[in-house]
């Protein structure tokens, strides 16, 4: 049963309330992302309107309305001892870890000033990647390899950090195609480099583990900024160091 409380509005006798008070979490969150005009695609970070206590009580909402799906699923929770805190698992898996990177702020990057000018190809990976495709919600386990030229201006990052910006980009449900570009973006912004390339390799569940069950197809996608759209020698080294560093 959904809480009725967290979504009817006020019952007549009672003392009238405000319409905040009376909407959910997730249409309070809601109404917030709408009038200032951000986005909230599955795939974008919404952590900058969330207040205190709102995601915990975001993933009881979820939690509810999860438990409304076994329902209608026609799941008997009350007496199926596997399923019975199903409903609570998957909001915890969906708000605090698989789609984490929609409810968390941005990881703090160490930056270092590029002291010694490097200005030399620097490759980094495979670096684990774990998402979710938008359309089923399947898992995207693959790999991404980034391929950063600093000039003598670039902030250097902590090599953990491309690790960590990647996972947040990740733990969100992603077309794998929009999900390089939002990396890129990220790293360019940050490192603001001559040039950045992100290479993304990755199986996709959906097509693994239901649909077409072609168990062998792996997606390869990338995307080229500055210095290796220009340049085809350094893209042509990129990609073959990085064949190098595959397995
Ligand atoms: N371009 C792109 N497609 C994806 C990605 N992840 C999943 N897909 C595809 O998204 C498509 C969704 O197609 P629909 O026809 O709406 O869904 P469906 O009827 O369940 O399709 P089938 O998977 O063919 O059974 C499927 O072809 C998936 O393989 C991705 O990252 N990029």
């Amino acid at each position: 049963m959904l809480d009725r409380s967290l979504t009817d509005p006020a019952p007549r006798d009672a003392a009238p309330r405000d319409a905040a008070e009376v909407a959910s979490v997730s249409e309070r969150i809601r109404a917030r992302l709408i009038e200032s005009g951000q986005r909230f695609h599955a795939n974008d970070n919404i952590s900058a309107v969330l207040r205190e206590g709102e995601l915990e009580a975001l993933r009881g909402e979820v939690a509810e309305r999860m438990q409304a799906v076994l329902s209608a699923l026609v799941i008997d929770t009350a007496a199926d001892h596997n399923t019975a805190e199903t409903a609570k698992r998957v909001a915890r898996m969906f708000v605090d870890e698989v789609f984490g990177g929609r409810y968390r702020p941005a990881p703090e990057l160490t930056t270092f000033p590029n002291v010694s000018r490097l200005n030399e190809l620097m490759i980094i990976g495979p670096i684990a990647v774990r998402s979710a495709c938008s359309h089923h919600l399947c898992p995207i386990m693959g790999r991404v390899w980034i391929g950063v030229l600093p000039n003598a201006g670039s902030e250097l990052i902590g090599l953990s950090k491309y690790a960590r910006l990647t996972d947040w980009i990740m733990s969100r449900p992603q077309i794998q195609e929009e999900a390089v570009v939002m990396l890129a973006d990220e790293l360019e912004a940050r490192i603001r480099p001559d040039g950045l390339a992100v290479v993304m390799e990755a199986e996709h569940f959906c097509m693994h583990w239901r649909g077409v069950k072609d168990d062998q197809s792996v997606m390869t996608n990338s995307v080229m900024r500055g210095a290796f759209q220009t340049n085809a020698d350094l893209r042509r080294e990129f990609l073959s160091l990085r064949r190098t560093a595959r397995d």
